[in-house]
């Protein structure tokens, strides 16, 4: 007997198992992280066992990998497929134009380069995703080099946010990448997400940013009315 799921994560599944039915023959396809992605991986797991060939896939942090590896999906890397027929991820807000903040599993690096490798992006995510302005209900993380935690932090208060060190317990989170996160909360809200993106990128040590800006082709939103597809 399976277990039930709650409503939120069964949406997910809707999502994730639409956005696997895009993956055909001969497809190299970028892997996300975060609860959304997984039921993506896992729908296409199950349609590798039942004959889908695909050339490989590259996998945006190590706990995708490790389940990715688990279900049988053939892995590969950006260096023997740099670029990717598409890329399948979640978010954490998705606005009208499909600007994404990205990043609470702290996967955020990764998924930006395997997002940028790809022809693709498709997003897949639940109805409590979609915003009318980025900020307003996540926190923007950005990776940042150990060694220039303080300096970064003051800079991006000094742009208004409110800066946090993301933990784990009492130390600090560690990425994939060996770097920390501030999660960054702006009060109003981010009215241009491209223009702040920017101005992150400017500061030294911020190595990137959760801001993903005109590189979402697709968003999938499984929800109680079934499966919607939305693109602006
Ligand atoms: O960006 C991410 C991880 O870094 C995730 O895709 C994002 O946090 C959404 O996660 P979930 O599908 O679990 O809600």
């Amino acid at each position: 007997m399976t277990a039930a799921i709650n409503p939120q994560d069964a949406w997910k599944q809707m999502a994730g198992v639409a956005a696997a039915e895009l993956i055909k023959d001969g497809m190299v396809v970028g892997l996300g992280t975060g609860s959304t992605a997984s039921f993506f991986v896992q729908a296409l797991g199950l349609r590798i066992q039942q004959g889908l060939q695909i050339v490989g896939a590259v996998s945006s942090s190590q706990v995708t990998q490790t389940l990715a590896a688990s279900l049988g999906i053939p892995l590969t890397d950006l260096d023997t497929h740099p670029e990717l027929d598409m890329y399948v991820d979640g978010a954490d807000e998705i606005d009208p134009k499909l600007c994404l903040i990205k990043g609470a599993g702290g996967a955020l690096l990764r998924e930006k380069i395997v997002a940028s490798a790809a022809k693709r992006f498709v997003v897949v995510a639940d109805p409590t995703k979609r915003v009318e302005q980025l900020g307003h209900h996540y926190p923007l993380p950005v990776e940042v080099v150990p060694l220039a935690i303080t300096p970064v932090s003051r800079k991006i208060a000094q742009l208004g946010a409110r800066v946090k060190l993301r933990q784990t317990g009492a130390t600090p989170f560690i990425t994939d990448n060996h770097n920390f996160i501030l999660d960054c909360t702006f009060p109003q809200g981010i009215s241009n997400p491209a223009e702040l993106d920017a101005q992150l990128h400017r500061i030294v040590g911020l190595v990137e940013t959760g801001l993903f800006i005109n590189m979402a082709s697709q968003a999938i939103l499984g929800g109680p009315d079934g499966v919607q597809v939305f693109q602006p």
